[in-house]
């Protein structure tokens, strides 16, 4: 099967790799870094995505504490460096590092690395109290990350139009991403958010893309979205992971995904070897806005908007 591989231009020029295929957090998120918890097989998936042609881009944050499996992968692989595209977060609502200069800095000991191609902000809650700087404090030390170059591109996460807002008001750099939770069953994490982003020229990534296949119970099997899904799979064989990965970035959004399965990271790095027609498209988004919103994440912050969360 021949490999394609796809990147999306980001509003300062720079490429970015159209998927990230291996996420560190979620079913690799750890307490605890100490010898104890060090994840072999989080370093074996991530040496095996490394391996797969092309770029590869990883999702890495302070808070999931695998910085040690993230620094030992990269030690080992012989993909050069230039064909691995980074991305870390800066832990905001836990304090665990100072100021995202100093926390980076630490990042970028423990992962063996001189700069990260690409930095966010983990979530918009930031208050002087809390954390000793207020958001657009934390947003300048961003853009100096970027402007010495150990932060190729930055970005934000999990903020809401308002919290962008204030960003761009002082910004010298507008952020390049906006990673939020994002799929068929959440398509607004917070009022109004794709199409912001979308008009600003801000791109979107989507974690958790696979929700309704996390969360999926048996007796779903009979919902429309899912048979559209499972038709969808047949008719283009691929698998329902693939399609509705597709179906994200048919979208303009880029999947941030995650697997502890090969084949499924393997998939997941093929996702351009087919495509999805406008209509198919459409459908999934329609059968999909028809199911309740699915929130896995950052519920209590974020539950207040389901009532939008379905609707574009
Ligand atoms: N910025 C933020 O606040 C957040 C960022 N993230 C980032 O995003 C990454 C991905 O998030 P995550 O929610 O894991 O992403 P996904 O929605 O892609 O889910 C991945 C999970 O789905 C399972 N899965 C894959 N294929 C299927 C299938 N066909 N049927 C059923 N289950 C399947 C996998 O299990 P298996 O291992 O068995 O294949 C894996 O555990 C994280 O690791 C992290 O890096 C995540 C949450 C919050």
């Amino acid at each position: 099967m021949s490999f394609h591989q796809q990147f999306i231009t980001l509003n300062n020029g720079n490429k970015i790799p159209a998927v990230a295929i291996i996420g560190t957090g979620t079913r690799w998120y750890k307490n605890e870094e100490t010898d104890a918890t060090f994840s072999n097989s989080l370093v074996e998936q991530i040496l095996y995505a490394l391996e797969l042609p092309g770029v590869i881009h990883i999702d890495a944050a302070e808070i999931y504490r695998t910085y040690p499996e993230v620094g030992k992968a990269l030690s080992l692989t012989k993909k050069p460096r230039n064909e691995i595209f980074l991305t870390d977060k800066y832990s905001t609502q836990i304090k665990v590092s100072e100021s995202p200069v100093t926390g980076l800095d630490v990042a970028l000991r423990k992962m063996g690395s001189d700069y990260v191609d690409l930095y966010l902000l983990h979530s918009p809650f930031v208050s002087k109290e809390a954390n000793g700087f207020t958001l657009e404090e934390a947003w300048k030390d961003m853009e100096q990350l970027y402007q010495i170059g150990k932060a190729k591109n930055i970005g934000v996460s999990n903020f809401a139009v308002k919290d962008l807002e204030r960003i761009l008001k002082i910004a010298r750099v507008k952020p390049q991403v906006n990673q939020i939770e994002f799929s068929p069953f959440l398509q607004n994490q917070t009022p109004d958010i794709f199409e912001f982003c979308q008009d600003n020229d801000i791109l979107l990534e989507a974690y958790s893309p696979l929700g309704p296949l996390q969360k999926k119970i048996t007796q779903d099997d009979t919902e429309p979205f899912f048979e559209y899904v499972k038709e969808l799979s047949e008719r283009h064989i691929k698998s329902e992971a693939q399609i509705i990965l597709r179906w994200v970035s048919k979208r303009g959004v880029l999947p941030v995904t995650t697997s502890s399965k090969p084949q499924r990271i393997a998939d997941a790095q093929n996702l351009f070897s087919f495509d999805l027609s406008d209509e198919e498209v459409d459908k999934i988004t329609e059968l999909g806005l028809k199911h309740k919103p699915l929130r896995i994440y950052w519920n209590k912050q974020y539950d207040k908007y389901n009532y939008t969360a379905q609707k574009v």
